[in-house]
């Protein structure tokens, strides 16, 4: 499997927050680059893909002047690994390969409603999704900086670079990921003891320079009904000197789960604010996110989706909707029958066409016509893949037109080449300039898996998506090609680690990379038709993730999920900004709407990919569509 989030998460940065000025000396940008923003959505939700052979993302391969296509060794260290300065600090710490149960892929692909919530969603203030919104970052052993730490230093870490003394929380260690998604890893117990937690993220507005975060949590989980030992705290960051949000999960004392009137107990007395934190703690909080894990219900999704009690259960605030969520079991039983009652009938259909294919197998001389695609106009003289059903919904192409088109697959016209095989340039007879990808593996399977593939990838049509043009498959002769449109200029990794040249002509990693450690040039990545009219903070803290996707080492860098997560928070910050602004603007017209953060020492990411970044001064520019239109998913 393969996709391009994945394939590059590893060995190519991800470079799709800096926007470079619009005339780099002697660096032909691409297009989407010469733009502001490249959304880092567009490939994150493309990141969702799990299909094979191809890569499919039109944003690697840009616009621009023709590059070689030259592969360049990844590890080949562009430039030196220079130490980063304090005030910008971009430290990771080697990250686990794999990612948490509860991964961050896994939500950046499901952006709306993750399927195993319960229906206790209830939001405090800012965030404006509806859904868990945890970081993975913790979970990915990538807490601790210890250096340019601005806001918060661990205290533990004893190496004096703390400028306000306070005190980190102490989040619960890295786990092994041997759970199922959504569960997490019951510590203390023996083996992958995995539970379904509640997922809670607070914003304490009042912290004391040096909160003793046992008292905290004991405070917390006596409030709750709880014991300390169920709550652990994965995941923080520092909105300001004295506001904190932090995440917790919370794990059931015993069974797998929590029940719902334990879930609907726990959301009510927070929601209420029936839970008070000693002032010279933490003093007040808002509750920003409870989500309640449940075990999935057997029932698969097209019925429940057809439920219209469902719907409205995922979306429900209150605890009101704990209640009606035993109606809808009561109802997932009559669907659970209905669908075992399905299931046999569908297995009974199958036995009947499995039958039905064996019969005509055996049959000498088959009717090739019924196996071939539809295709008008184009003639395949290799034999077609025996009697697998072609994909109908792209045009099957003639080996010969492949052959013809790629001048006999001539190595010239290898435009690179891939896990799955070459790709090369050719012409079709109608003149579409095309990719052809001729796949290496071949047998039954292959072929199988081949054209379920095509007939997937052939329904997918995104602006993003390189459209495929059609593909040719032969079981006999094990060979299977995919035909794509063309995309012109090059790979994104020639663009991002091709040869280095001359001074103003290096590749965009190492022409950024400089720019992106030293603080005071952080400005030369915004496009100048912006007019310097951007939030400068929130600017400083997008430069930290990208920062932190350009460094040398592969290992190093956050993974997609890693960076949408850091987004995200980028984004929650953005919109508790804006809303503290607007009341403020409210209450007191006149006065300046620089309180919040205007201590001009927050710090975003005090942990993760992206630790803290000393903000510019907030001179709160409005903000202007440069992130909103590209973190919003789906885009
Ligand atoms: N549609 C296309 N248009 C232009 N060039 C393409 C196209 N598809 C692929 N290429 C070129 O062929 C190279 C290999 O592409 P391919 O998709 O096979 O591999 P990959 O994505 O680099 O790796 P893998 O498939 O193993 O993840 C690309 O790097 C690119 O240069």
């Amino acid at each position: 499997m393969e996709c391009f989030a994945r394939s590059y998460q590893l060995r190519v940065p991800i470079l799709m927050i800096i926007s470079p000025p619009l005339d780099p000396p002697s660096l032909s940008l691409p297009n989407d680059l010469t733009g502001r923003v490249l959304s880092i959505y567009r490939v994150g939700d493309v990141g969702a893909c799990s299909f094979k052979y191809h890569r499919i993302i039109k944003k690697s391969l840009f616009k621009g002047p023709t590059l070689s296509p030259s592969r360049v060794p990844l590890d080949a260290p562009a430039i030196p690994d220079l130490p980063l300065p304090a005030n910008l600090p971009l430290l990771h710490k080697p990250r686990e390969k794999h990612l948490s149960p509860r991964g961050a892929p896994a939500i950046v692909v499901a952006p709306a409603h993750p399927p195993n919530h319960g229906p206790l969603i209830t939001f405090g203030h800012p965030p404006t999704s509806s859904h868990l919104s945890k970081s993975s970052m913790k979970k990915n052993g990538l807490v601790s900086p210890s250096v340019g730490l601005v806001d918060v230093a661990p205290t533990q870490s004893g190496d004096g670079t703390n400028p306000t003394g306070l005190a980190q929380p102490p989040l619960s260690p890295s786990v092994s990921d041997c759970c199922k998604p959504d569960m997490v890893l019951k510590r203390g117990s023996h083996g992958c003891h995995c539970v379904y937690p509640i997922n809670l993220d607070l914003l304490l507005l009042n912290i004391s320079q040096n909160p003793n975060w046992n008292m905290f949590l004991e405070e917390l989980a006596s409030q709750l009904g709880l014991q300390v030992s169920q709550i652990e705290l994965i995941n923080f960051y520092v909105v300001s000197l004295s506001k904190l949000n932090i995440s917790m999960d919370i794990l059931p004392h015993t069974g797998i789960s929590f029940s719902a009137s334990d879930a609907s107990a726990i959301n009510s007395s927070l929601t209420s604010h029936k839970v008070h934190f000693d002032s010279t703690l933490v003093g007040d909080y808002k509750l920003l996110n409870l989500t309640w894990f449940e075990p999935p219900a057997p029932s698969p999704a097209p019925i429940v989706s057809s439920s219209p009690m469902k719907a409205p259960v995922y979306q429900s605030s209150t605890p009101s909707a704990v209640g009606s969520s035993k109606k809808g079991k009561h109802t997932n039983l009559i669907s659970i029958l209905g669908i075992g009652a399905g299931i046999v009938i569908i297995a009974i259909v199958s036995i009947l066409i499995i039958c039905s294919c064996t019969f005509r197998k055996g049959k000498p001389k088959a009717s090739s016509k019924e196996t071939e695609p539809v295709n008008p106009g184009t003639k395949d003289p290799a034999p077609a893949a025996g009697s697998l059903p072609h994909p109908s919904s792209t045009r099957f192409l003639a080996y010969e037109e492949l052959k013809v088109a790629t001048n006999n697959f001539e190595p010239a016209s290898i435009l690179g080449e891939g896990g799955f095989g070459r790709v090369f340039k050719g012409v079709l007879s109608d003149g579409t300039a095309v990719a052809i990808k001729r796949l290496t593996n071949g047998g039954q399977q292959g072929d199988k898996e081949f054209l379920v593939e095509v007939e997937m990838l052939s329904r997918l049509h995104h602006r993003n998506l390189v459209k495929l043009v059609g593909y040719y498959s032969s079981r006999d002769s094990s060979q299977n090609l995919l035909c794509y449109e063309l995309v012109p200029n090059g790979s994104l990794e020639a663009w991002l680690h091709g040869p280095l040249g001359p001074s103003g002509q290096e590749n965009l990693v190492t022409w950024a990379r400089p720019i992106l450690r030293d603080k005071d040039r952080l400005e030369e990545l915004v496009d100048p038709r912006l007019g310097g009219k951007y939030p400068k903070e929130d600017f400083v803290r997008v430069c930290t993730i990208a920062a932190a996707c350009v460094a040398p080492e592969a290992s190093q860098r956050p993974s997609m999920g890693e960076v949408v997560q850091s987004l995200k928070m980028v984004q929650r910050v953005m919109e508790y900004q804006d809303s503290m602004l607007a009341s403020n603007a409210r209450a007191n017209l006149r006065q300046s709407s620089t309180t919040f953060e205007s201590d001009g020492t927050s710090s975003m990411f005090s942990s993760g990919p992206c630790s803290g970044l000393s903000a510019f001064d907030n001179d709160n520019i409005s903000r202007t569509a440069v992130f909103s239109e590209d973190l919003h998913e789906g885009r």
